[in-house]
């Protein structure tokens, strides 16, 4: 059973096309992080996926239900929070707690007690009054609080402090852990969701270009150290440095047989792998794809 599934999504703004035919499937009780440049569409897509933005083309199912006929019983089972949302000024942190309760029939309020005193949120602030990162913890709590059954976090560490970060990756893993929740996750904070990824999703200017497990990506990469700078190394290899007497290299689909003898291999954490993985599609634009 799938919680998201897009066929052709597609999302042109003008001329633009910003989300380009994704067909993605995203497991129940799998924790998704979305990754790409700035600009590669994250923002976009998963906003299609809800269609918060109308999609120019193709469709999306959440939790099973074509996305354009979300009505308020789904909608209950799904938390959507982006540092993009403008929260009513008005009210002060425990205002919105109680303007969303009576919404929630599911909403736990020992967790939302919980995660307030966690975030160390100020109750009677006003919202417009909260710094960016304290809003975005009253966002999150405001979602957290109603255990929902998919979370759809658009750069969700953005702006937050790193203890306040590691809080609200332990608050995502008790929910996952505990209720089998499914989450899709936006970040440029590669360090944060380490701990977090189950499964990764790249996209580049709209395309989608791989997605893998987490444990997939880490079996078949490997820094490879090898003393002497002629060396013959496999043609798949990214970022070769010959340098003084060792070449380096990052293998992507790391085979005993074809790396060089006396070799040092090392595996690569989730982390490193995000960056080889962004820094090599940024230099085979527009076209190269990766290998997989
Ligand atoms: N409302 C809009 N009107 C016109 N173009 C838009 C609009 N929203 C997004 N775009 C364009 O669509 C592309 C994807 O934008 P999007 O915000 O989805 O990227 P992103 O991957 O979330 O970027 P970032 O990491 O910087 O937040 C960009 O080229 C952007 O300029």
């Amino acid at each position: 059973m799938n919680a998201i599934e897009t066929t052709g999504l597609t999302r042109r703004f003008w001329r633009h096309t910003a989300v380009d035919h994704i067909d993605l499937t995203v497991p129940t009780g799998t924790v998704n992080v979305l990754i790409g440049a700035n600009g590669a569409g994250k923002t976009t897509l998963l906003k299609t996926m809800l269609n918060l933005l109308p999609p120019s083309a193709g469709h999306a199912r959440v939790l099973g239900t074509d996305s354009r006929r979300l009505a308020p019983a789904e909608l209950r089972r799904i938390g959507y929070v982006s540092e993009n949302q403008k929260p009513p000024d008005h009210l002060t942190v425990a205002g919105l707690m109680a303007y969303w309760r009576p919404l929630y029939p599911q909403w736990d309020r020992t967790l939302e007690a919980k995660l307030l005193r966690n975030f160390d949120l100020p109750l009677d602030r006003k919202l417009g009054q909260l710094s960016r990162g304290m809003a975005m913890k009253a966002a999150l709590a405001s979602v957290l609080a109603y255990r929902p059954e998919l979370l759809v976090l658009d750069e969700p560490f953005s702006g937050l402090d790193p203890l306040t970060r590691d809080q609200l990756v332990e608050g995502m893993l008790d929910l996952v852990s505990r209720e089998g929740c499914t989450v899709l996750v936006s970040s440029h904070e590669i360090a944060e969701v380490e701990t977090l990824a189950d499964r990764l999703i790249l996209l580049d200017h709209g395309h989608l270009k791989l997605t893998e497990t987490a444990d997939a990506l880490r079996a078949r990469f490997r820094q490879v150290e090898v003393s002497g700078t002629s060396v013959s190394v496999p043609a798949r290899v990214w970022q070769m440095k010959r340098e003084g007497t060792f070449t380096r290299y990052i293998d992507p689909q790391f085979d005993l047989h074809t790396t060089p003898a006396g070799a040092r291999v090392t595996p690569l954490p989730l982390r490193e792998i995000f960056i080889a993985l962004l820094r090599q599609h940024s230099t085979t634009r527009p076209t190269g794809a990766i290998a997989s």
